[in-house]
């Protein structure tokens, strides 16, 4: 059932505003939740179906590198993948953008341009968060003024677990501001929210400051996409929608690395949040290692055998 939003006036905005309208969504039945995500993740999709699944995976999957180690030459190279996943086959779609870190936003940019392929930029003092403001709002400027269409925040977990929801909102829509354009995915980092209402909150908190995504994870974090997160998410996003018809995207990442993974995110996708979200415009899989299964399942679909993984350069 649908949430009310009635009690929230974001014209009106104070900590005591957000609290009562964040604590006033219905508690998650956290049993129920599970249980969901785990029937959902037992229903079996073979052949056409697993096909199509396949290639709208990898069109949605944000090609991720954020390493300490990245250099030019590793983002030009997953570039390249990213705009033709498997250079001997074109029939494989290009995955949803490339996902760096904010100085390497001009080389992907360049490496991309024309493919069609979006540049995402991870920003706000990644994966922590912990900077100044201006720092961050310098952050996300700068990876807008280089080219990124995209941006990944992620939301001070000290101030939400503490209760400064006001903060929260307030970081999140100066961040939309700086962005411009750009779209914003507004990462919950939910392995340290601690309760599946702390999620629900902060989805909606995140949806209502303006973040046209909603993302689990940074990936750094453990649990990161857990199936029943993403389902919380969905389901927030449903309900915004329901409410106000905004659609909001919601993008699962972390520790998701194999098509079976990638194919129980699609079919929550479909049941909890329904096929208008079935694609990449509102649902993103944020993966570093995931795309390499999803060429070796397709090609094991249409020829009958695995090629040989070291067939693929590693991502
Ligand atoms: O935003 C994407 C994540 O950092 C990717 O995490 P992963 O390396 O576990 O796939």
């Amino acid at each position: 059932m649908p949430v009310p939003h009635t009690a929230f006036a974001p014209e009106a905005t104070t900590n005591r505003a957000l609290r009562a309208f964040l604590h006033g969504l219905p508690g998650v039945d956290e049993v129920g939740a599970r249980a969901r995500a785990q029937d959902l993740s037992t229903r079996s999709v073979k052949t056409t179906a697993k096909a199509q699944a396949i290639d709208l995976a990898i069109s949605m999957v944000d090609l991720t590198t954020l390493e300490g180690a990245d250099t030019p030459g590793k983002v030009r190279a997953l570039c390249a993948k990213a705009a033709h996943p498997d250079p001997t086959d074109r029939t494989v779609p290009r995955v949803g953008a490339v996902c760096v870190y904010s100085d390497m936003v001009a080389t992907a940019v360049d490496a991309l341009r024309g493919t069609g392929v979006g540049v995402a930029s991870v920003a706000t003092a990644f994966p922590s968060g912990r900077a100044p403001m201006e720092a961050k709002l310098a952050d996300t400027r700068r990876a807008v003024a280089d080219g990124a269409g995209e941006i990944d925040m992620v939301i001070d977990r000290g101030a939400f677990l503490s209760g400064d929801y006001l903060k929260v909102f307030e970081e999140i829509t100066a961040v939309k501001e700086a962005c411009g354009t750009a779209h914003l995915k507004v990462i919950l980092e939910t392995g340290e929210l601690v309760t599946y209402d702390n999620v629900r909150r902060a989805s909606h908190l995140a949806i209502r400051a303006g973040g046209d995504f909603v993302k689990t994870s940074t990936g750094k974090v453990s649990p990161a996409a857990t199936l029943p997160v993403t389902l919380v998410m969905l389901e927030a996003v449903r309900d915004h929608h329901a409410a106000t018809g905004r659609h909001v995207g919601v993008k699962p990442a972390g520790g998701i690395r194999t098509t079976k993974d990638a194919i129980r995110n699609l079919v929550l996708v479909n049941e909890v949040a329904g096929p208008d979200w079935l694609t990449p415009d509102l649902f993103r899989i944020g993966a570093s290692s995931l795309l390499n299964d999803l060429l070796m399942q397709r090609t094991r679909l249409s020829t009958g055998t695995y090629p040989s993984p070291d067939y693929y350069t590693l991502d």
